[in-house]
């Protein structure tokens, strides 16, 4: 088929190459040209292990990116890919949605054939239907239904592992507004529906909207749940993780998303679950249990930084912060713990040497008057340093050798393998 995906960021660039995979043909509408040059010359415009290759292999083929919407114009159906992030007040900011809808909207005012919009982004109850349907209509001229068919369907990936879990996901969910929006969709995924492990659920719009945010809601909480638990567990002295294991081996609670420490960030989870209580708010319901979730992982950077205090006096001090990332494998730090950390030790009066792997540049852009000092390595980050935090748990610094520290200092807020042993202190938030 014929596909074109607007807004080529994290969703919209994965999906792009994947489907291309697939053998469709693909072209992503994007405003910021530096993406569209980056795809275009074969690259991929983030780090997303899987996706450099796969970009290499269709970019001057399957796929292609443009600034320019008339390209809609040559395609079956396009996927909304844009940015939803959240309003000042946690609620859910739909003015990306909005241009891009518009901007949709007139180039296919231009065709009156017939085509498929399918929100992708992830957008509270009622908005495909009362916000995008309606500036589509307004914008092209043309009536939902009458060939201008409208779906949503949400996208469950991660970062760090987004191109497996878009090609092998647990479900794909289709909440269409006609048969033919369903069964247009059902073909796009022909592949990924034949796997045995995919479950395809069926259902409407508002459902399909609201699926995503409990999904988000609920593996959110599970973290704040867990690491509640697993301050409780360090009160008594007894390890978090070995309680947690053999509570997972029970089928109804799962292995997965159980590790405890310093909580959870990133582009999804913290914007997810506050729309969502703002949303139920403004519904008139009270969403306690939601609001304690995100009390509970907001005090856990403080709870590392304090840990640190314990056998460190911050002011003056260097301290190593290991990670930047909001967890391994992505460059993403968008609501990262190790910002909160590191806005802590800051108002403790220590001096952060940071080190990444891969998301060093990006903090260097976007905050570029964060006074911290940055490291090429997690050696040179702890050479001298009075004391070192762990807030991301790449896989590299499971064994690390803390020689060079001034003070063998170590609290670790992600349970990285270490010889507590052969430091002077190693503390574990939750162990
Ligand atoms: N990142 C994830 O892991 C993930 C997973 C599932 C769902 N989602 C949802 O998918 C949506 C997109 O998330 P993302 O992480 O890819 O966002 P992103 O910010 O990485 O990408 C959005 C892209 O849209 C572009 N854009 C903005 N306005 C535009 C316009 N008018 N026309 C064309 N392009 C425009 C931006 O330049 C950017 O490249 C969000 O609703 C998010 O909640 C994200
Ligand atoms: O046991 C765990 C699991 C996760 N986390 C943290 O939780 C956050 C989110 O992790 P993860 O869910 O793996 O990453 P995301 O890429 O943010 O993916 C979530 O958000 C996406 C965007 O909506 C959804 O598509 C995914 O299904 C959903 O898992 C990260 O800060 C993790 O460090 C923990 O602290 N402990």
């Amino acid at each position: 088929m014929h596909v074109s995906i607007v807004g080529s960021g994290y969703v919209g660039t994965t999906i792009a190459a994947c489907l291309a995979d697939l053998g469709h043909e693909v072209v992503n509408v994007e405003i910021d040209p530096e993406i569209v040059d980056t795809v275009n010359a074969g690259e991929a415009p983030i780090h997303e292990p899987g996706l450099p290759e796969r970009i290499a292999d269709h970019a001057g083929g399957r796929l292609r990116a443009t600034t320019d919407y008339d390209a809609v114009c040559d395609t079956d159906l396009t996927f909304l890919c844009l940015p939803t992030p959240s309003a000042e007040d946690g609620s859910l900011e739909l003015d990306a949605m909005r241009a891009g809808t518009q901007s949709l909207g007139e180039a296919l005012a231009e065709r009156d054939d017939d085509h498929l919009v399918v929100v992708k982004s992830t957008v509270l109850p009622g908005t495909t239907e009362e916000v995008v349907g309606p500036i589509l209509e307004s914008a092209s001229g043309r009536a939902v239904g009458e060939g201008l068919e409208l779906a949503m369907n949400p996208e469950f990936l991660r970062m760090g592992t987004a191109v497996s879990d878009f090609l092998e996901p647990d479900k794909v969910v289709i909440g269409a507004t006609s048969d033919e929006a369903a069964g247009t969709l059902r073909d796009l995924y022909g592949p990924i529906l034949e796997r045995e492990e995919t479950a395809l659920v069926e259902t409407d719009v508002r459902e399909a909207e609201l699926i995503k945010y409990a999904n988000n809601a609920f593996l959110a909480a599970k973290v704040s749940l867990v690491n509640e638990l697993g301050n409780v567990a360090r009160e008594y002295g007894a390890d978090a993780y070995e309680v947690l294991e053999a509570v997972g081996l029970d089928d109804r609670i799962s292995e997965q998303f159980m590790r405890s420490g310093l909580g959870w960030g990133g582009s999804c989870f913290p914007k997810d679950v506050d729309a969502l209580r703002a949303g139920a708010r403004k519904q008139g319901y009270d969403p306690e249990l939601l609001d304690a979730v995100v009390s509970v992982n907001d005090d856990q950077p403080r709870r590392l930084v304090d840990l640190l205090a314990d056998h460190v006096a911050l002011e003056g001090a260097r301290v190593a912060v290991l990670g930047l990332s909001f967890k391994p494998g992505t460059d993403d730090i968008r609501k990262s713990r190790a910002l909160d950390v590191i806005d802590h030790l800051l108002d403790g009066g220590a001096t952060p040497v940071a080190y990444d792997p891969v998301a060093i540049d990006n903090v260097r852009e976007t905050y570029p008057d964060l006074e911290i000092e940055y490291a090429d390595s997690a050696k040179d980050a702890l050479a001298d340093a009075d004391g070192a935090v762990v807030a991301t748990g790449w896989s590299e610094f499971d064994d690390l050798s803390f020689e060079g520290m001034a003070r063998q200092v170590v609290v670790d807020g992600r349970r990285i393998d270490v010889d507590p042993d052969a430091l002077e202190v190693y503390e574990g938030l939750t162990w």
